[in-house]
């Protein structure tokens, strides 16, 4: 609690440059793990990738925040036997104390789907959460990188764009949409497709997180996949739909949580072993870009200890896939301008 008083002046003051003294506080790179929050820990998806946080060796606290139920899960976590140290924040007053020092901030806080919604349906509870949260972030932790989760991922990265810039602690290499969960299809799929272990197959997925914003370039596949049009057709429309057959699967009971915990870890993990100046460690992820039109895409990105140290060149398209990306333009120019346009309102 000692964090939030000294934090405390701070925090009421509305949305102020953050003090030197805390924009700081995180940018060391410590040689014993890293401090990641995360926020909406005790949800469907917050649960499973805490647990998966907590297996981490890299993870020296991990910091558990949601609006409710925070306590047991943390209680029950923090008896597992690996040495991260959890604690538990509840609500708004204990923001500050789950964000002050976090090296990596990931959030899956938010309303998940029900058959027959689309994800950009989730945007009028879901802008609002997003933009509270980072808003604590620019507070807390402006120079933590930052992983939304939280739908509709095409209009929420902009948002938290919006709200960093507005507090003057906008890094672009730090802020990222996570798209994991597409590329996690994407292997499986094209595994079963090719009768391998879907350990040894990639496919980037770029774009964006819904619909037909996802493109999975199967043209790009390790192994090579020679597939005739129709079937990759199918491919790529099962990919893209993936998240709305858990959706009908669950049947009211919420969307992908526990494949999406995997792909968070996944993707915390690899934010973690760049933090620590591993080599070579490369994720597609939706951020800020240049590489197409579109002010926010989806691409393979090389990490590094600062954030993203390269944009991969987009990889070369087939007629189809080609089709696709022009297909897609529409919707996520409309996506990335709500997400503007609601920033903008505030
Ligand atoms: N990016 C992706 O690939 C992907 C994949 C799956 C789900 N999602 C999205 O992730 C989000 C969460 O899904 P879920 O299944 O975990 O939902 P859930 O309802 O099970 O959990 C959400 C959690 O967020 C918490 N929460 C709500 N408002 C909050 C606030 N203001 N501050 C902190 N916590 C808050 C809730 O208390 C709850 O514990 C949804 O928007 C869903 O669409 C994204
Ligand atoms: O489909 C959803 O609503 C959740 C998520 O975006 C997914 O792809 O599974």
């Amino acid at each position: 609690m000692q964090r939030v008083a000294r934090l405390a002046a701070h925090f009421s003051g509305g949305l102020q440059e953050p003090e030197e003294g805390l924009h700081a506080q995180n940018t060391s790179a410590p040689g014993d793990g890293y401090n990641v929050a995360v926020l909406g820990a005790a949800g469907g998806i917050g649960q499973p990738l805490s647990l998966l946080l907590k297996l981490s060796s890299r993870v020296r606290e991990l910091r558990l925040y949601d609006v409710a139920n925070t306590a047991g899960v943390a209680g029950d976590l923090s008896h597992i036997s690996t040495a991260a140290h959890v604690t538990a924040h509840t609500g708004p007053q204990q923001l500050g104390d789950a964000l002050y020092g976090a090296h990596l901030v990931v959030i899956p806080a938010g309303v998940p789907r029900k058959p027959g919604m689309t994800r950009d349906d989730l945007f009028n509870i879901n802008a609002g959460i997003v933009r509270t949260l980072v808003e604590g972030v620019a507070r807390y932790c402006p120079g933590a990188w930052l992983a939304v989760i939280s739908n509709p991922v095409n209009s929420t990265v902009p948002i938290a764009a919006e709200v960093l810039k507005r507090a003057g602690v906008f890094n672009p290499a730090r802020l990222f949409g996570v798209t994991s969960l597409d590329v996690v299809r994407a292997e499986t799929f094209v595994a079963q497709a090719l009768g391998v272990d879907p350990a040894g197959v990639h496919v980037p997925v770029i774009g964006g997180h819904a619909g037909i914003t996802i493109l999975p370039v199967l043209s790009a596949a390790t192994p090579p996949l020679a597939l005739p049009e129709e079937r990759q057709r199918a491919l790529m429309a099962r990919i893209q739909d993936a998240g709305t057959e858990v959706v009908q699967a669950k049947a009211g009971a919420g969307s992908a949580t526990l494949s999406m915990a995997h792909a968070a870890a996944r993707f915390a993990e690899a934010c973690l072993r760049a933090m620590s100046g591993e080599a070579g460690v490369v994720e597609c992820a939706y951020v800020a870009s240049s590489l197409t039109p579109q002010p926010y895409f989806a691409s393979q990105l090389r990490l590094g200890p600062a954030g993203i140290a390269e944009f991969l060149p987009l990889p070369r398209l087939t007629p189809l896939e080609r089709d696709n990306y022009e297909r897609m333009q529409e919707e996520l120019r409309t996506s990335i301008q709500k997400g503007l346009d609601f920033a903008a309102r505030q």
